[in-house]
């Protein structure tokens, strides 16, 4: 059993336009930022939670409003049910990723929480279970269960939710030399409030298109037909409602996608917003535009990224 160790879980793109719910994607700066939550963990006389890192004073103050004091509960919880010992540790979180941003803020300290508790454990949980537990998680903060933050923070690359307890998600192939331009304004959107300004019911046309893009993505995914997945690269069931959330956005897409840019979409609930992009070049273009334009505060940032495909690990 290590004595002290920091795990690491990135950002992460929940829906990515065609998979409500249902589709994630890890987000790795093309410049070599760890942009992500890290969480350390250590034996000690008694449970303390310490944060630090650039967005640690926006989280509600004490320890047991943290999500990574929920996790550690959650965690122990389930050591005890295995019949484990269960040690006291001193945790501190390193809070790199804004609040409300749609980069799985919350996912990202989850993540980041259990993956360094189960290497601290050697490993008592395989993922499917620790995924479990993190959706759990996450459902108690954002208003409802949906794994399309932790599964890719988790695995890396992209990942497609069954549905099925086991298993709860499935990778799925990226497009290797897609750029992905991605910029937070500096606002916050809750998750939880983002949800509830969406229809409890869609009309039967607005499901099948959503069924046909979401299966012709995956399909495209799989052939590694990039024209095919560009061209289905839209959301039906969350951008028509939550874009009013997010100043600046009608003209950042027309920007983006009459520049070459694949597809442009809200990361998760928002306010941060992506570029599919074919080359670095376009993924820079629409970066630029984006600092320029849709940035709203001192907080707000750009990145040029990959998609992750190392998911959580320890430093
Ligand atoms: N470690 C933590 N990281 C992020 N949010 C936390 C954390 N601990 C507690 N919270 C609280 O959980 C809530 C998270 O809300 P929300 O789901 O909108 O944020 P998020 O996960 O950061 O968003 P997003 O997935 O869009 O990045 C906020 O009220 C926040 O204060
Ligand atoms: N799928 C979730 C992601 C939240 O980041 C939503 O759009 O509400």
């Amino acid at each position: 059993m290590s004595q002290s160790l920091t795990a690491f879980s990135p950002a992460s793109i929940g829906n990515v336009s065609v998979g409500f719910d249902v589709l994630g994607a890890s987000l790795a700066p093309v410049d070599g930022t760890l942009l992500g939550d890290q969480v350390t963990v250590q034996e000690a006389p008694e449970y303390t939670l310490t944060v630090s890192g650039r967005f640690a004073d926006r989280l509600p103050p004490g320890t047991d409003n943290n999500i990574v004091t929920t996790s550690y509960h959650f965690f122990n919880e389930a050591l005890v049910q295995k019949g484990l010992p269960v040690k006291t540790l001193a945790l501190h979180l390193t809070k790199n990723l804004p609040i409300g941003s749609g980069l799985g803020s919350s996912a990202s300290s989850i993540v980041a929480a259990f993956y360094a508790l189960n290497a601290f454990y050697d490993h008592p949980f395989d993922d499917n279970s620790l995924l479990f537990m993190m959706g759990e998680c996450e459902g108690q903060i954002s208003g409802a269960v949906h794994y399309d933050n932790v599964a890719p923070a988790l695995f890396g690359g992209m990942t497609l939710m069954t549905g099925l307890d086991s298993p709860i998600c499935e990778n799925v192939p990226v497009f290797a030399d897609w750029y992905w331009a991605i910029c937070y304004s500096g606002i916050s959107v809750s998750t939880s409030a983002a949800r509830k300004i969406l229809p409890t019911e869609l009309p039967m046309a607005t499901t099948l298109t959503f069924g046909r893009q979401l299966a012709s993505f995956i399909h495209a995914s799989h052939t590694q037909n990039a024209p095919l997945a560009a061209a289905v690269l839209q959301d039906v069931i969350a951008e028509p409602y939550r874009q009013s959330l997010l100043p600046h956005f009608s003209e950042s897409r027309e920007f983006a996608l009459a520049n070459g840019a694949l597809g442009f979409g809200i990361s998760g609930s928002g306010p941060t917003v992506f570029a599919a992009c074919p080359d670095r070049a376009t993924a820079e273009k629409v970066a630029d535009y984006l600092t320029k334009h849709y940035i709203q505060n001192e907080d707000g940032f750009t990145h040029v990224c990959h998609i992750d495909t190392a998911g959580s690990r320890v430093l």
